[in-house]
């Protein structure tokens, strides 16, 4: 996919993963529309943005991604600032058991309602002009984790979200692709300013994820690859430190030869072991 042109609408876009995309996007020639509940980064990121891209290329819009009739205003406007939207990236997220129902909102129910809400408008077969709806998710959407359950639970509904619709015999006619970013832990402010407890085993976790997190330009690579590859409809990228990124398959595997084979995905890259296999 060409992106020169392109009108782009993408969540949580003021800071961190979403404004490290944004960047991009605008270096390849692509229009966007940000928006973040966030007023006062996001504000000075449009202003940081528009200086070295054109006033014309990039706007921010302060929108709460929970409240539906915020989000369908800043889509509709990206749409009528742009023409058209042909790439959504629904982004942004937080991270805080502690207020789990108010993270299954942003990270799982805006997602779904943002890609709704972008389906509907590029649909092919109802006079729209296609295009890819690409899901930040996490590597936590993909294998258990013990340190934040809700985040894992509200991570994989948006890979089973996403995928399903892949799926869809209508795709083809629809002309949308849907993609899922899967990172694992990623240098920005959601990791920096995490607090003791808003995830559990902290410590434990902090150890873990020393050795292993990204930075957000190394999202960026992979989200590039999601966007520019036309022929990946239901995607799902990992993205690993050292290893870049990598499509995912899920493999039927006879993990000791005495248990039921399980469907398990890319098995050196969990923590399973055939004597965890019961
Ligand atoms: N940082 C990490 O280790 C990883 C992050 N992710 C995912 O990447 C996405 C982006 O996260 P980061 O850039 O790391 O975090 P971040 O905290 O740097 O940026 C998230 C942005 O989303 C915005 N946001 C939060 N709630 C919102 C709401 N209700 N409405 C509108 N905007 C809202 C925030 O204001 C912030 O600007 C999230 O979906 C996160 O789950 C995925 C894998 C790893
Ligand atoms: C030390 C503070 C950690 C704060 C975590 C903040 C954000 C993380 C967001 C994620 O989406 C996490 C993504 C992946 C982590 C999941 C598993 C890591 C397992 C790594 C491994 O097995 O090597």
């Amino acid at each position: 996919m060409e992106l020169s042109g392109r009108g782009v609408f993408l969540t949580g876009g003021a800071q961190g993963i979403g404004r490290a995309i944004t960047t991009a996007l605008l270096d390849k020639g692509a229009k966007v529309l940000f928006c973040d509940v966030n007023a006062d980064i996001g504000k000075a990121t449009e202003a940081e943005l528009q200086k070295q891209c054109g006033a014309d290329n990039v706007m921010f819009q302060q929108c709460d991604v929970t409240n539906a009739d915020q989000l369908k205003a800043a889509f509709d406007q990206a749409v009528t600032k742009f023409g058209a939207v042909e790439i959504c990236c629904n982004n942004a997220g937080i991270m805080d058991e502690t207020i789990w129902e108010k993270m299954l909102a942003i990270n799982t129910t805006a997602q779904i309602r943002g890609s709704q809400i972008a389906l509907d408008h590029m649909r092919r077969d109802k006079g729209g002009r296609g295009g890819v709806i690409v899901n930040t998710v996490s590597i936590a959407g993909l294998i258990p984790c013990h340190w934040f359950p809700a985040y894992c639970a509200s991570k994989h509904a948006v890979v089973g979200y996403t995928t399903s619709w892949a799926r869809n015999p209508m795709a083809g006619a629809m002309g949308v692709r849907w993609c899922c970013l899967c990172p694992v832990s990623v240098n920005t402010d959601m990791m920096t300013s995490l607090q003791e407890d808003q995830i559990f085993d902290m410590d434990n976790f902090r150890e873990r994820a020393a050795d292993t997190m990204l930075q957000p330009e190394e999202v960026v690579q992979a989200f590039m690859r999601l966007v520019e590859d036309s022929d990946n409809n239901g995607a799902i990228l990992e993205v690993w430190r050292g290893k870049g990124a990598t499509y995912r398959k899920r493999q039927l595997v006879d993990m000791d030869g005495v248990s039921n084979p399980m469907v398990v995905d890319n098995p050196s890259q969990t923590s399973l072991k055939p004597s965890d296999v019961k």
